[in-house]
Order: structure tokens, then C-alpha cells, then sequence
């Protein structure tokens, strides 16, 4: 049985988390943390990680980048690998995820899916190719409650696709107010709300008279939960250290 602290449990990602959750034997929520309380749950509650007197097998967290500090504190004293899948992390943030992770096993991706894990893996042998001729574009698209844009996948992405030119982009988010035509070390990244939407990046190589689009779709949030449950399932296995889904896929 593998006991699990849902961080950020009254979410949209941690309500489907949930509803797969109650459905697997092998696995249990032992406790959620959110700051927005809610009707009853099967489960014990708690608003903060620091609140919580609880120790799991592992935790996972769908939440905001504000509240990484104090989910960290509650890990590394409890001495409980996370699974850590919420965007928006700043330079601070990721300091003190790989700190924490010289004392427990933390997995951290902007995006649980195989496809987008796959995608980046491609785009990695695909820059070689168009380096020198082809602007590259990338356009994600999410649901209208997202709070954060870019997404964290788009940066993941544009990251891969930087990591290898021989020539370093600069990311453009959008193109308002820039009177200037594009360069061709420009990687602009832009942003679309609406709908329901569960995900959806569109990597762009345009060149002289051809253009080709990679794009990655996801149809449920399903995918980003059972890819979160498959990675706890990876890190109770592990050491203190840093994963991420390359160590996993
Ligand atoms: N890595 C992935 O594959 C992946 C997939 C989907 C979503 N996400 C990310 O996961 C995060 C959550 O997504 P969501 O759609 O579930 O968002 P959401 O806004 O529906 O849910 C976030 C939950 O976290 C809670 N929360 C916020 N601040 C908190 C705090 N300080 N302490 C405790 N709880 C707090 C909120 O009350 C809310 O219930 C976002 O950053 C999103 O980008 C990542
Ligand atoms: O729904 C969201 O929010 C998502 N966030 C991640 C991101 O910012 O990349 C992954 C896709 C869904």
C-alpha cells in the first residue's frame, strides 16, 4: 500500500487525483493539504504543511509556486520524498528544491505526460537541422482557470530547443509593442486561454517556404495524474537526489 499526501488536494488536479486514487487498491490518501477548505473529504485535511503532523510514503504536489517553501520545510523534516509537478517556480524556488534534495528524492516536471517528455527528446535532435535557416515559435494553449503563462511545459520546451543551439535564443513572451522584425535567435513563446482545455503545445520551425508544427494534445487531466502516481511509485524507490522524468521514461 502506498500512503500519499496530496498537496494542494482541492485543486482541479487534486480532485482528479482523488477519483483515480479511490479507484486503485495499492493505493491510499493518507492526508490533504490545501488552504481552501472544502466540503468533507475521506481524508484528514490540513491548510499548510507546516500544520500537518502526518507522515506519508510520499507526497504529491499540484499546487502554487507560493507555497514550495513550507511543502519543502514539512519534507525534509519528515524525511518524505515529494513528487513536485506545480509551474511557475522561480530561480529562488528551484535553489531550494535541489538543497532539499541532497536530503530526500524529489521528481520535478512541468509536465507528467510520455508525449511531452517524448517531444522534448525530438526537438533536441531536431535543432541541428534548422539552426541556421528556421525561426522557431512555440504556442500552448490551457483551459481559462490557469493562473500562470507561460506555461511551465512551454519553457521546458523552449529550454530543450536552447540547451541545443550552438547560439543561445532570447525568449519573446508575445510580440506586443515590439516594432522589429524576427531574429532568427528569437524563440517566441505564446500564450492562449480558454475553455477546458487540458494542454496543448505547438512547437513551430519556419523556414524559407516550409514550415513544420510538432504539436503534443493532451484530452484529460488524467494523464498528468497517472503520470504523477507512476513517478511516486519511481521515487519511493530511490535516494535523496533530483528526478525527472528522463530518469523515469
Ligand atoms: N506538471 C504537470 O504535469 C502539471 C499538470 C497540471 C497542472 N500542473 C500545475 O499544478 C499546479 C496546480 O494546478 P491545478 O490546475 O490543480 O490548479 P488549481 O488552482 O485548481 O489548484 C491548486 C490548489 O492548490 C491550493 N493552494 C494554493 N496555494 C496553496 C498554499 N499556499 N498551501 C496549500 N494549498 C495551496 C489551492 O487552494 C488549490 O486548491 C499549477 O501550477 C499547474 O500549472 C502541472
Ligand atoms: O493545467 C495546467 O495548469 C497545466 N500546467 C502545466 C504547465 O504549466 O505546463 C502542464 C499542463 C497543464
Amino acid at each position: 500500500m502506498l500512503n500519499i499526501i496530496l498537496h494542494g488536494c482541492n485543486g482541479k488536479m487534486g480532485k482528479t487525483l482523488q477519483e483515480i486514487i479511490s479507484k486503485e487498491p495499492d493505493l491510499n490518501i493518507l492526508a490533504g493539504i490545501d488552504q481552501n477548505i472544502s466540503d468533507p473529504l475521506p481524508f484528514k485535511l490540513y491548510m499548510s504543511p507546516l500544520d500537518c503532523e502526518v507522515k506519508a510514503d510520499v507526497v504529491i504536489d499540484f499546487s502554487h509556486h507560493s507555497a514550495i517553501k513550507d511543502l519543502l520545510e514539512y519534507c525534509v523534516r519528515m524525511k518524505v520524498p515529494v513528487v513536485i509537478a506545480t509551474t511557475a517556480l522561480g530561480d529562488e524556488d528551484l535553489e531550494l528544491i535541489q538543497q532539499a534534495s541532497e536530503v530526500i528524492p524529489i521528481f520535478r516536471t512541468a509536465n507528467m505526460s510520455i508525449g511531452i517528455n517524448a517531444l522534448s527528446r525530438m526537438l533536441k535532435h531536431a535543432v541541428p537541422v534548422f539552426e541556421e535557416d528556421f525561426n522557431v515559435e512555440i504556442i500552448e494553449k490551457h483551459h481559462h482557470k490557469k493562473v500562470d503563462s507561460p506555461s511551465g511545459t512551454a519553457l521546458l520546451l523552449a529550454n530543450s530547443i536552447n540547451e541545443a543551439c550552438t547560439k543561445k535564443k532570447d525568449y519573446l513572451y508575445g510580440r506586443h509593442s515590439k516594432n522589429d522584425q524576427c531574429k532568427i535567435t528569437d524563440l517566441g513563446i505564446h500564450a492562449v486561454r480558454g475553455g477546458t482545455i487540458p494542454g496543448e503545445h505547438t512547437v513551430i520551425f519556419a523556414g524559407p517556404d516550409e514550415v513544420i508544427e510538432l504539436t503534443h494534445r493532451v484530452y484529460s487531466k488524467s494523464v498528468f495524474a497517472l503520470g504523477a502516481l507512476k513517478a511516486a511509485k519511481f521515487l519511493v524507490t530511490k535516494n535523496s537526489g533530483l528526478y525527472s522524468m528522463e530518469d523515469m521514461v
